[in-house]
């Protein structure tokens, strides 16, 4: 009866398997990991992990390449011992995604520990988000960004909004709970718009006070309460620049940490031209004007880093 049964446990099993994308597997297998915080816990003892401090990452430079370490719980208990702090701080970290072979992947804010000490044991340096976006490889950026967007939210969400008390975090850090009123709070993030505005012929691009020199960007803002995608970039472009948008469509979105979790939405729009004169909003933004083909071209040309204070520093 047993042999039966195995065979169709086994037989059920692979056609689970040949059934299910190794995509699907790995999202069924991130949710279990965070409805379940025993599964998480265990998780945790096989993950790898990623560092920040004070919401900075942890980046490793190899010759011209900046890495971002993955470290495994091992070496997690070992850095925690030099500082004669338990291993219950790896329950402090939250769950960021997991590889296809299902190891788990978490980031850790060790900005509680002397950070000079954590560099120069593990060599290399934790870096502010802004700069690291610039120097890393490029599949390591949303990572970054998602993993220091939801340590963000934990660190600025310890209490419940209505009751005072502490929140307490479920392992995987999809969520938290304040205990005493029963409210469950989940991480939040704002919509905004980023659209590119053209007349036709030319595109609009305009400058924030706190961009650094020679960066020009596309009109952006965030969605008011009850506003759809349409409403957010009509009204943006008309409160910015004064025009009215005859036609918009969606092209792009991406999750953005800046300056805490938003989803940009990315759309085209167009205005008319015969009514494309700009009255610019001074208030919002220090200039806008209309760009020809050949101008984009030529700036896109640019070395990023070219003008003198385009350090990435202050930009949005
Ligand atoms: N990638 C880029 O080139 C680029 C360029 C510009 C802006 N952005 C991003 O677009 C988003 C919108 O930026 P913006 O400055 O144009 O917005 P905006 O035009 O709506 O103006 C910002 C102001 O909106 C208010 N506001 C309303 N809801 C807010 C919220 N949820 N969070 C913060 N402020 C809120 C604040 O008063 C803030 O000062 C930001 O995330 C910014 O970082 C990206
Ligand atoms: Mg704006």
């Amino acid at each position: 009866m047993a042999a039966i049964y195995q065979a169709v446990y086994r037989r059920a099993s692979s056609l689970f398997c040949r059934l299910h994308s190794t995509y699907v597997r790995k999202m069924r297998y991130l949710n279990e990991l965070k409805e379940d915080d025993s599964l998480c816990r265990q998780a945790q003892t096989s993950g790898a992990f990623y560092l920040f401090h004070n919401l900075s990452p942890f980046l490793q430079q190899v010759g011209e390449k900046y890495l971002v370490p993955q470290l495994s719980a091992a070496e997690m208990k070992r850095i925690l011992e030099k500082f004669k702090e338990t291993e219950q701080w790896i329950e402090k970290s939250v769950l960021i995604g997991c590889s296809d072979e299902h190891v788990p992947h978490f980031a850790l804010d060790l900005g509680a520990l002397e950070k000079s000490v954590i560099e120069s044991e593990l060599k290399g340096s934790f870096t502010d988000l802004r700069k690291a976006l610039f120097v890393v490889d490029g599949k390591d950026s949303p990572l970054l960004a998602s993993a220091q967007s939801l340590l963000r939210w934990h660190d600025s969400h310890q209490y419940c909004s209505k009751t005072g008390q502490p929140t307490q975090k479920n392992i995987a850090g999809s969520k938290r709970v304040c205990h005493a009123s029963g409210i469950i709070y989940y991480p939040q993030m704002s919509p905004a718009v980023i659209t590119l505005v053209s007349d036709g012929s030319r595109c609009l691009l305009a400058r924030q006070p706190s961009f650094p020199q020679g960066m020009y960007s596309s009109l952006s803002g965030f969605c008011d309460l009850g506003e759809n995608v349409e409403e957010t970039v009509r009204r943006e472009v008309a409160e910015e620049v004064g025009l009215e948008v005859e036609s918009l469509w969606y092209s792009a979105s991406q999750h953005w940490p800046f300056p805490s979790s938003c989803l940009i939405i990315a759309c085209h729009a167009m205005v008319r031209a015969q009514q494309a004169e700009i009255s610019m909003n001074s208030l919002e933004l220090e200039e806008a004007r209309w760009f020809a083909l050949e101008e984009i071209v030529e700036g896109l040309k640019r070395e990023p880093g070219s003008s003198k204070q385009d350090d990435g520093a202050s930009r949005e």
